[in-house]
């Protein structure tokens, strides 16, 4: 049964009568996501032709049969968009881009906001290497995951990012979004625009820290190998969301892995 057909008989009513005057869709999608009809906001998105497309999962069944692996909703959020998904990668897929990955790992950089520069920071105490799209087959099988769980093309995505998480290794409270108020934002949005989603991927157990917190939202996502946690770094109406302020915390016992992939507005290429 389509969502939006489940809606009340006024609320139908309301929607005709907005289309019918030429109220942006993603705008009526926007109140009716404030409802809490998230499925009914994603299924007018999707089946109207806004200018304003968004990855979205479809979270009306609890368990996703994708091309090639069945994954499960543990934990949805829905405003800011959240959703943990379990069993997104398999214990080999984890290790294989482990192994490739630990050769390569550099002092992971964050973003200069004042110029668009990348640079080193105590902010972020992790190592990291970074891979071109479908640079090897595990990548690109998981790149394409990622595209059917979360309805956005592949090459809407950066390139994937693999970190390591030593003993007291953290990303201090930081937004994924470009903050158009921010001089850098020009320069980093040139190419591919807005990171309208994070997609994490954790690799590893990690015995004690490492959490992913969300200091404005109360909570924090424990890293468990093969779960993935997706955040909406923006809203219905593509206005940043600064309640996706978010951390990994310190390990404290064990060693984490993660890759990292920011969907783009546009094709980043
Ligand atoms: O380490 C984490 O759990 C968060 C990583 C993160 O926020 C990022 O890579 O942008
Ligand atoms: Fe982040």
């Amino acid at each position: 049964m389509s969502a939006l057909m489940e809606l009340e008989k006024t609320w139908q009513d309301w929607l005709k009568h907005n289309l019918a005057r030429g109220v942006p869709s993603n705008k009526l999608a926007a109140s009716l996501f404030e409802k809490g009809w998230i499925d009914a906001a994603y299924e007018l998105i999707h089946k109207s032709n806004s200018n304003l497309q968004i990855p979205y999962i479809d979270i009306s069944h609890n368990h996703i049969k994708l091309m090639d692996r069945e994954v499960s909703l543990a934990f949805t959020c829905h405003k800011p968009f959240i959703a943990v998904i379990n069993n997104f990668l398999s214990p080999e897929e984890c290790q294989a881009l482990i192994d490739d990955a630990d050769s390569k790992l550099k002092a992971s950089r964050v973003v200069n906001p004042e110029d668009g520069t990348f640079v080193e920071h105590h902010a972020r105490t992790s190592t990291s290497t970074g891979y071109q799209r479908g640079e090897i087959p595990v990548i690109k099988n998981i790149e394409n995951r990622i595209s059917e769980l979360v309805h956005w093309p592949v090459e809407n995505g950066e390139g994937l990012q693999v970190l390591r998480y030593e003993d007291g290794g953290e990303y201090r409270p930081h937004f994924d979004f470009f903050d158009p108020a921010k001089k850098s934002s020009s320069v980093v949005t040139k190419k591919g625009g807005q990171r309208l989603g994070t997609f994490l991927m954790y690799l590893s157990d990690v015995d004690a820290g490492g959490s992913t917190r969300f200091p404005n939202l109360n909570f924090e996502v424990r890293p468990k190998m093969g779960t993935a946690l997706y955040f909406a770094n923006t809203d219905l109406n593509g206005q940043i969301d600064k309640l996706t302020l978010h951390a990994g915390t310190p390990v404290t016992e064990g060693v984490k892995y993660l890759a990292t992939k920011w969907l783009r507005e546009k094709p980043y290429v």
